[in-house]
């Protein structure tokens, strides 16, 4: 036996003793995990037999109250053991088929002997011998394994630096307990467990990659200093991996002092959302707090306007080119975006500090209780010197009382007594039994009368209900018209008559274009007062580049006191509202030394000849590196009309299903091309058209609008019609290049008529 085939199989032995141990560790939890199931159990069924209700008097009652309380804190208590075996019997289940992934033997300075540390997606401890079996991939010690080849090597613990000689460096591929590979390595990473993870098909959901992960994205991942940690990478090179590895990093990091609700993720589509969803849980960690910013902006003010989705807006901007409709449009997107904008709204709200905002008439059944007029008299004269989210809370107050009195005024008013004679038997009953109850305490009663001034103020009441929460929420400040005002001043844009009319016309109708959504929205809080969100510790952007400055400027306000990790890649800008100039615009968030920037050039996803051809579709793509994984060169297919076409995509769609590919994308420019293609080619093969409300993937083929396969990746790709018409934009270019670096393995592009000039001959 040589050497090798020794030490492969000491791993195999050591792989077996450490599976019998985690599976009789995993058995125990099992067994007081059901022990700890029927203690809740029986703690819920007998809840209110231990606890002793009297509340007789005020001790007794003090009494009850902390024997309900000790209940209540025996059962929390249960239930949060209970949760936390559930997650390490996971993390088991998954060591019991495959441990670790790497070792490394490590001599620490100073020290007599190394240590040798097998590192696995969870810890394992053995009690009997008082030994770690297995290191988390999140443990300080485990960063020598990402960051180090054999040789002189450091780490950092929490309180100090540790230095040593990394003396090896083993990666290993367990499948079912069975040692199926393994390498010693020289470099970062070898390259052959990179190949064979980056071989397999695509996943409806997105995997964990801590077996592999980069140096590169290693810094990513255990940055814990910076602010702002920006990150601008390839297509394909493992941004959003590398954020859900960090996002994993830091539960574990932090563990004793925040959860995953502290973690946002903001993400391109809700798509996305599904997508990822299965990365932490793998790592038995629970999923951060996630959402869009649509979805964020709807929760804001979708109770009062009906806001463009930022899809329908590219579908706007990708469908009317040339037109005249189209320049303003884009004249209008471009301007809203910018800081420009931001700074022009932050001057205009300076000047209504002394005049010009506008308030509503406070009226009930069309009765005019405190006019705008007066409102806006009574705010300026509190003086500038408070800031205008203060005087509407004080003015808020002022009304409050005001109306108060007038509700007293209103019980005598005819209305009432006619309200009251169509009142439900509920409301009867009700006012009956107060009226009963008001008689106990008093020594005279007249029940007829009791009894109306009983329905008469529960009837004005209700009615002024609506009228107080709107006070409480100062929605008699009218932001909509003083928006409007705002517009109507001078702005130094092309077409600003234009972009105005369109503007107010959109929202005398109840409607807010998505480039002007952020702007009323930051206006809205700039003039009620920015609620801050301190629950968010850390902030995920991923798709940056899809964000305008305003949004970013924006999301700076709403989460003062988080940490952000932005990435992106400007190469992927599709909207019209985007950062082309690259994700240094967001330096200015914060000082230049709480920054860090990372690039990541080296792309993972696609074999080397997709990345070839798809950098090539780039102004300069030079710096995009592929990783050496070779496979079927990009297949370019002219089509002589939209029948040979079609054919084509069929022929080819079929070649792929035939080669083994489970996950096949046939990707449009626009929803509207989508709907046409489906139509075209529905009958003739299984198909499924993803659109704006899909929110999961499957298996199969998939028609998909470009701007939703964003962030998503498929084992191959069919480009449709990827002619001079549809991709002829310099604005179009990055559309493509996006749509083509979705393919992992193939990539085909079909086109009518002349080819788009991006494509290189
Ligand atoms: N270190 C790694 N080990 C294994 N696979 C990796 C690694 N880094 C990236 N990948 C794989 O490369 C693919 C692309 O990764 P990911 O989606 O994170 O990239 P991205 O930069 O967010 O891409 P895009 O901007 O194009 O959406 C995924 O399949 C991911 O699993």
């Amino acid at each position: 036996m040589t050497n090798w085939e020794n030490e492969r199989e000491c791993e195999q032995k050591r792989i077996e003793v450490v599976i019998d141990k985690v599976t009789k560790m995993e058995h125990q939890l099992k067994q007081s995990a059901g022990e700890a199931t029927s203690d809740i159990v029986s703690i819920r069924k007998r809840f209110w037999e231990d606890v002793t209700v009297n509340v007789e008097n005020e001790d007794e009652t003090i009494e009850t109250v902390a024997s309900i309380n000790q209940q209540t804190e025996l059962l929390s208590e249960r239930e949060r053991r209970q949760k936390h075996s559930m997650k390490q019997i996971a993390v088991l289940n998954r060591l019991r088929t495959s441990p670790y992934f790497a070792r490394i033997d490590f001599h620490e300075k100073d020290m007599k002997e190394s240590e040798q540390i097998y590192i696995g997606i969870g810890t394992f401890y053995d009690e009997e011998r008082e030994e770690f079996l297995i290191y988390d991939w999140r443990a300080p010690i485990s960063s020598v394994y990402y960051d180090f080849s054999p040789g002189p090597a450091t780490y950092t613990a929490p309180s100090e630096k540790v230095s040593g000689e990394l003396l090896l460096k083993r990666q290993f591929i367990i499948r079912n307990g069975v040692l199926e590979g393994m390498f010693d390595t020289g470099e970062a990473i070898r390259d052959d467990l990179l190949q064979e993870v980056l071989g397999k098909q695509a996943n409806t959901q997105m995997k964990s990659i801590v077996a592999t992960i980069q140096r590169e994205q290693n810094i990513i991942i255990r940055n814990e200093k910076s602010r702002l940690l920006l990150v601008q990478g390839a297509a394909g090179s493992g941004k959003t991996s590398a954020a859900m590895q960090r996002i994993a990093y830091l539960l574990y990091r932090y563990r004793e002092k925040m959860s995953a609700e502290n973690i946002l993720l903001f993400s391109p589509n809700p798509l996305f959302n599904s997508y990822v969803a299965n990365v932490l849980p793998e790592l038995g960690e629970d999923n951060m707090q996630q959402t869009t910013f649509q979805q964020y902006l709807l929760a804001m003010l979708g109770g009062n306007f009906e806001i463009e989705d930022v899809f329908d807006q590219l579908e706007f901007v990708l469908n009317n080119k040339g037109s005249l409709k189209y320049t303003t449009r884009m004249n209008s997107i471009q301007y809203k975006s910018s800081l420009n904008y931001l700074q022009g709204m932050n001057e205009y709200l300076e000047t209504l500090k002394s005049e010009g905002l506008v308030f509503k008439h406070i009226k009930v059944r069309g009765k005019l209780l405190v006019s705008a007029m007066e409102i806006s008299k009574y705010f300026y004269e509190l003086g500038s010197e408070k800031s205008i989210p203060n005087r509407l809370q004080i003015v808020s107050g002022w009304l409050l009382k005001k109306i108060k009195k007038f509700e007293k005024l209103e019980r005598k008013e005819a209305w009432v007594e006619e309200e009251i004679q169509y009142l439900e038997k509920e409301d009867y009953l009700r006012s009956y039994r107060i009226a009963n109850k008001q008689q106990d305490e008093r020594d005279s009663f007249d029940e007829v009368e009791q009894e109306q001034r009983i329905l008469s103020e529960y009837v004005v009441k209700k009615r002024f209900k609506p009228l107080y929460r709107k006070i409480k929420s100062l929605d008699f400040l009218d932001v909509r018209s003083i928006y409007k005002k705002m517009l109507e001043t001078e702005w130094p844009v092309t077409d600003w008559k234009e972009i105005r009319s369109l503007t107010i016309h959109e929202l005398s109708n109840g409607r807010l274009l998505y480039e002007d959504a952020t702007p009323f929205l930051y206006m809205k809080k700039q003039l009620e007062g920015f609620a801050t969100n301190s629950q968010i510790r850390f902030l995920f952007i991923d798709e940056a580049q899809d964000y305008s400055p305003f949004q970013f400027a924006f999301l700076k306000n709403l989460f003062p006191k988080s940490k952000l990790t932005i990435l992106g890649d400007f190469n992927q800008t599709i909207y019209a509202h985007g950062n082309n100039e690259g994700l240094d615009i967001l330096t200015y968030l914060f000082e230049k030394n709480e920054t860090e920037k990372v690039i990541l050039n080296r792309s993972y996803r696609s074999t080397k000849e997709i990345v070839e051809f798809t950098k090539s579709l780039l102004l300069d793509g030079s710096q995009i590196e592929p990783f050496n994984r070779q496979g079927k060169k990009p297949v370019l297919v002219y089509c002589e009309n939209q029948e040979h076409h079609t054919s084509e995509v069929l022929k080819k769609t079929k070649e792929f299903i035939e080669s083994g590919h489970k996950t096949i994308a046939i990707i449009c420019k626009t929803q509207a091309e989508t709907n046409l293609a489906y139509e075209e080619l529905k009958g003739k093969m299984e198909l499924k058209r993803i659109g704006v409300g899909k929110t999961t993937f499957t298996d199969g083929v998939m028609i998909i609008p470009s701007y939703l396969a964003k962030g998503i990746e498929f084992d191959a790709v069919i480009i449709y019609n990827a002619s001079e018409d549809q991709y002829g934009l310099e604005s179009e270019r990055k559309l493509l290049y996006t749509s083509c670096t979705r393919a992992m393995h193939e990539l085909c592009i079909c086109f009518t008529g002349e080819m788009s000039p991006f494509i290189p001959h």
